[in-house]
């Protein structure tokens, strides 16, 4: 049975794909499968034939069935949340994540909270449709806003349907860690949803290794290649979880 996003004690342990064709993708999947990954998550930003639906929808077919139980999260990070330049609006973005969820070879879709509310909740009903998952995800790559703004962040997810909140931003300061790790168990303990969050860069680092003591589910690791910067191997992940199980029993 594949792992559930909120579920088990430890967070989860997600790889990103970045892959520019089919080729890298699913050989860059190949080799990630092997580290044992609990998710997957490819970032068709990143794909250079993302605007051929039927080719991303192939794709996703041919990355299921070499990934079997191992969920995949569906991800198309926009330039303005630090996502690769696409060809596509919007709201054709928000379409072809609505044809992956009919398509329902993946288990989760991500979806950013600055879409416009339309497009986010006729994404939702699709999804939820299809049995598929969606994370609602805010990014920041150049701050850490206050811890209102966080909190809120992670309520709107809630209040908009969504199945996670996930939070990323940037730390200017060792403060600006400890302000994301107190809005995620502010979250934590508020939200009836899971929530994932993540200082990024070199200083944001120990909240991918210690985020779950403060309530993160899942953590993002480097497989094969980075897909934000900060992000540990996921080998490196393995061993601070274990260290975090043995010392503090979780
Ligand atoms: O939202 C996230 C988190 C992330 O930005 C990180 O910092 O690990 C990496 C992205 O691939 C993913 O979609």
């Amino acid at each position: 049975m594949g792992k559930v996003i909120g579920e088990g004690t430890q967070p989860l342990i997600c790889t990103p794909l970045v892959g520019r064709n089919q080729e890298i993708v699913l050989a860059e999947l190949a080799i990630i499968l092997e580290k044992m990954p609990d998710i997957i998550e490819w970032r068709a930003d990143f794909f250079e034939r993302i605007a051929n639906t039927d080719e991303v929808i192939a794709l996703t077919n041919a990355m299921k069935k070499i990934a079997g139980d191992v969920p995949i999260i569906f991800t198309i990070r926009s330039i303005r949340e630090g996502g690769q330049i696409i060809s596509l609006s919007d709201r054709e973005a928000i379409e072809l994540s609505a044809a992956i969820c009919k398509n329902t070879s993946v288990e989760y879709v991500d979806c950013e909270l600055s879409n416009l509310p339309e497009h986010f909740q006729k994404l939702c009903k699709i999804a939820k449709q299809n049995s598929t998952k969606v994370i609602a995800s805010f990014h920041n790559f150049t701050c850490t806003p206050r811890k209102e703004i966080l909190e809120q962040k992670f309520r709107q997810a809630e209040e908009y349907g969504a199945d996670v909140a996930k939070v990323a931003v940037m730390p200017t300061s060792v403060e600006d860690v400890l302000t994301l790790l107190s809005a995620t168990l502010e979250a934590k303990k508020k939200l009836k949803i899971p929530v994932i969050s993540m200082s990024m860069g070199g200083l944001g680092a120990l909240t991918r290794m210690f985020g779950g003591v403060f309530g993160s589910t899942v953590s993002f690791a480097v497989g094969e290649n980075s897909s934000a910067p900060g992000q540990v191997p996921i080998d490196d992940l393995k061993t601070v979880f274990q260290i975090v199980k043995k010392s503090m029993g979780m």
